[in-house]
C-alpha cells in the first residue's frame, strides 16, 4: 500500500478552502492532514460549514509554520491577496511544496503586481520559482516542480478560450476584447455590499472596468503565446447565480480562415485534454454545464459580415476557476495522470 500525500489547506474556511476539501476528500492519493484559520483555530470546521458534520471532523489548525511542517508534504492557499506574498516563501523554505490560489505570484513583474493588486510585491526570487499552472497550456512545466501559482478564475476561462488562437499567431493581437460575467461565489465567503442579496438579486452590473487585476494575467500568458505583446480590453461582469464564469471574447484574424479551419485547430490543441471540450458548429455552452466539475467547454461562430470571431468559454469558477485545477497542478506536479480526483460529471439541472 502507497502512503498518502498530507496536504493542508491554509484559508479552508473560505470558498476556494473548502472546494478544496471537498475535492481532496475524494482524491485517493490524498489526505487532508490540516485546515487551518488565521481567526478560528480550535474550532471545529463543520462549525462554519455544516454540510461537513461527520466528513470531516477536524478541528482548525493556526497558522504556523512549524506546524504545518509536521503535519503536510504540500500545502494550498486559499488566501486573499497578501497573505501568500509573506507566508508561501516561509513554507518552501520549510521544504513544503506549495499551490497558491491567490494572485500574489501570478505576475512576473513586482511593479505590474503593485499597480494592479495595489499590495507589496513578493521577494523576486520567489516570483521567479513560481510555475504558473495553466493546466491545459503550460502544464509540462507544472511536473516535478515545488512552487505552483494556479490561475485566476477569469484568466482560466478567457484563456483556456484564446491560447490555441494566439499560440499559432492567427488572431491580431491588438483586436482582443473579452467580456466575462462570474456569480458571487467569485468574490469569496466575505461579506460585501456588492454580494448583499437585495443589491445582486435580480440585478447584473459590470464592475472593475479597465481596472480589473486579471487584465495584466491574461495579456501576460496571450504575449507568451503569441510571441508578441498582447494588450487587450477586458470587462468583468457580476451575475446573480453562485457559480460559473461565461467569457465572450471577440477577436480579429490576421488572414481568412474558416471556421470550421479554427474548430479543427481547437480540438488539436486541446486533443488529449480531458477537461476542455469543445462544442460543434453552432452549440455554445452554459455555465450550469460544468457546474460543480473541472470542465472549461468553448464554442466558436465566426461571423462571416465582420469577419470576427466570437469565442464562448464557460467554466465553474470555484473547480476549474480555483481548487479543481489546484489539484489538476496537484496531479501534474506529482507525476500522476492529471483527472485523478477530478473526474466527475457535472451537477445538472
Ligand atoms: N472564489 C473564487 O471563485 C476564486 C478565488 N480565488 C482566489 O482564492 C483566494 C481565496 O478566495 P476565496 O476562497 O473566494 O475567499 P474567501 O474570502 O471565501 O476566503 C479566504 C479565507 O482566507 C482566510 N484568511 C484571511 N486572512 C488570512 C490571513 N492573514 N492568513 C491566513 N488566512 C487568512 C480566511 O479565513 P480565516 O479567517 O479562517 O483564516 C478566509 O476564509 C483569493 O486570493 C481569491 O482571489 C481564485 C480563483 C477563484
Ligand atoms: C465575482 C468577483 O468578485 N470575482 C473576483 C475574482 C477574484 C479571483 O478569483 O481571483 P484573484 O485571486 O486573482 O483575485 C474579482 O473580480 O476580483
Amino acid at each position: 500500500m502507497t502512503t498518502k500525500l498530507r496536504a493542508a489547506i491554509v484559508g479552508s474556511t473560505g470558498y476556494g478552502g473548502v472546494e478544496l476539501i471537498r475535492l481532496l476528500l475524494a482524491h485517493p492519493n490524498v489526505e487532508i492532514t490540516s485546515v487551518i484559520s488565521s481567526s478560528s483555530a480550535g474550532a471545529p470546521i463543520a462549525d462554519g460549514y455544516p454540510h461537513l458534520n461527520q466528513i470531516l471532523t477536524d478541528r482548525l489548525d493556526a497558522v504556523d509554520v512549524e506546524l504545518i511542517r509536521s503535519k503536510a508534504d504540500v500545502v494550498f492557499l486559499a488566501t486573499p491577496h497578501g497573505v501568500s506574498t509573506e507566508l508561501s516563501p516561509k513554507l518552501l523554505d520549510a521544504g513544503l511544496k506549495v499551490i497558491d490560489i491567490s494572485g500574489d505570484f501570478r505576475l512576473q513583474s513586482g511593479d505590474v503586481y503593485e499597480t494592479w493588486y495595489k499590495h507589496k510585491p513578493a521577494d523576486p526570487e520567489y516570483l521567479k520559482r513560481a510555475v504558473y499552472g495553466l493546466c491545459e497550456v503550460f502544464g509540462e512545466e507544472v511536473r516535478g516542480k515545488d512552487f505552483i501559482s494556479n490561475p485566476g478564475c477569469y484568466p482560466t476561462a478567457t484563456l483556456l478560450g484564446l491560447a490555441p488562437l494566439a499560440a499559432t499567431g492567427w488572431i491580431d493581437p491588438k483586436s482582443i476584447i473579452a467580456d466575462a460575467k462570474s456569480g458571487v461565489s467569485g468574490a469569496g465567503r466575505g461579506l460585501s455590499l456588492l454580494v448583499h442579496y437585495s443589491e445582486i438579486n435580480e440585478n447584473f452590473l459590470a464592475y472593475k472596468v479597465n481596472k480589473h487585476q486579471h487584465t495584466p494575467e491574461i495579456e501576460q500568458a496571450l504575449s507568451r503565446l503569441a510571441g508578441e505583446e498582447v494588450v487587450m480590453t477586458f470587462t468583468t461582469h457580476l451575475v446573480p447565480m453562485t457559480r460559473g464564469i461565461l467569457s465572450t471574447i471577440y477577436v480579429n484574424l490576421k488572414s481568412p480562415r474558416s471556421e470550421d479551419d479554427i474548430r479543427e485547430l481547437y480540438r488539436q490543441y486541446y486533443e488529449g485534454r480531458k477537461f476542455v471540450r469543445i462544442r460543434d458548429k453552432g452549440k455554445y455552452p452554459a455555465t450550469k454545464e460544468v457546474w460543480g466539475s473541472n470542465y472549461c467547454d468553448i464554442g466558436l461562430s465566426l461571423d462571416s459580415r465582420t469577419g470576427r470571431l466570437t469565442i464562448v468559454s464557460v467554466i465553474d469558477n470555484v473547480v476549474k476557476g480555483a481548487a479543481g485545477q489546484a489539484v489538476q497542478n496537484l496531479n501534474l506536479m506529482m507525476g500522476w495522470d492529471e483527472a485523478t480526483g477530478l473526474a466527475f460529471t457535472p451537477v445538472y439541472p
